[in-house]
């Protein structure tokens, strides 16, 4: 008896897993087909594309329409599909991705390596092979598969610069992990998809992530504003905090609502969520009209803004759509009314 092989599309867009030494440093230049071929067997029936050969520093929004566009063409051809990038800007691909690819009917599993594959001890097989295994039985949704753990696309972070663990799922536990037993699933591997896949890569990159410090010139929001910021998320403190005295961080969030430039509350705070309504610094900005963004990363929430903003949404729509949980990067609590009475 023949075992139908999953078929599997992989999407090569460089970052360090695909690069080589060079004069001017590390560049990607390895196809697919050559990552491939580094891994001997595998139990797929694996189709290889290469769509970028770019470091993930330079993987913008047209990027992101391009490997968006690549999937959704794909989405009924396969029965995953992997997309090896590069770590830097990679929690950013796989949280936008979440967002342009709603409802997506397939596992798409992004992954990277801190060190080249043609280099012996590298982490690119291993990573590789997970991400493999990750697209051949995940439930559909985006991921990210790193140094043994599956991770939702939209809660993934990078943390490290230099060892293997370079990522983490950020307030919610990864999807799974390897042990020997294989790849362990969490409760979380559970498709909320019921509807249609859609595409919709309608994004403004006409906006800014700010992390607040003692001492911000507020003036400088406006300055962004001026030259076309049409968003903001503040890293604000701790549970979402920002100084009003002498500095008015308060006041110009005020000012920026009432000019119709959403502006979006998060922590400097890896981890946790933040709570605008606990402090009075926080419940200030809430009053003046701040979204929280409770426990998304910042990833997350700067594409989140991005692509709300490219709906032509206006702030009300942008608080009401920051207030729903949309592809699972966010935690909405039943009674989170974030109510300041
Ligand atoms: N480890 C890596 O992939 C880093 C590389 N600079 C990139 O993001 O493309």
């Amino acid at each position: 008896m023949t075992i139908m092989q999953k078929k599997i599309l992989l999407l090569s867009t460089g970052g360090t897993i695909a690069s080589v030494v060079s004069d001017a440093g590390l560049v990607p230049k390895e196809s697919g087909e050559q990552l491939i071929n580094m891994l001997g067997e595998l139990p797929y029936d694996i189709t290889v594309e290469d769509i970028l050969q770019l470091d993930s520093s330079n993987i913008q929004p047209e990027e992101w329409k391009l490997i968006a566009e690549k999937i959704f063409e794909n989405r009924n051809k396969y029965d995953g599909i992997v997309v090896s990038h590069g770590t830097d800007t990679m929690a950013y691909t796989a949280s936008m991705l979440a967002f342009m690819l709603q409802n997506i009917n397939i596992p798409v599993v992004l992954t990277g390596s801190q060190v080249p594959i043609n280099v012996v001890l590298s982490d690119a097989p291993d990573n590789l092979r997970l991400a493999f295994a990750a697209a051949a039985t995940c439930c559909p949704n985006i991921y990210l598969a790193f140094d043994r753990k599956v991770m939702l696309g939209c809660r993934s972070v990078k943390v490290r610069t230099i060892n293997f663990d370079a990522f983490e799922s950020v307030n919610v536990p990864p999807v799974a992990k390897v042990t020997s037993d294989g790849l362990v699933f969490s409760e979380q591997n559970l498709s909320k998809n019921t509807r249609e896949c859609t595409l919709n890569t309608e994004i403004n990159p006409h906006v800014s992530l700010v992390k607040l410090f003692p001492g911000f010139d507020p003036k400088l929001l406006f300055a962004m504003v001026k030259s076309g910021c049409k968003g903001i998320v503040i890293e604000a403190y701790g549970l979402g905090g920002m100084n009003y005295i002498r500095r008015n961080m308060v006041g110009a969030v005020g000012e920026l609502i009432r000019q119709g430039i959403p502006v979006i509350a998060s922590s400097q705070c890896l981890y946790e969520r933040s709570d605008l309504t606990k402090y009075e610094v926080g419940r200030e900005a809430l009053l003046e009209g701040a979204i929280s963004a409770r426990d998304m990363t910042s990833e997350s929430a700067i594409t989140k803004l991005m692509w709300g903003l490219g709906q032509g949404w206006d702030v009300h729509q942008i608080a009401e759509f920051f207030n729903t949980d949309v592809v699972g990067e966010v935690t909405i609590e039943k009674d989170d009314t974030l109510r300041v009475d």
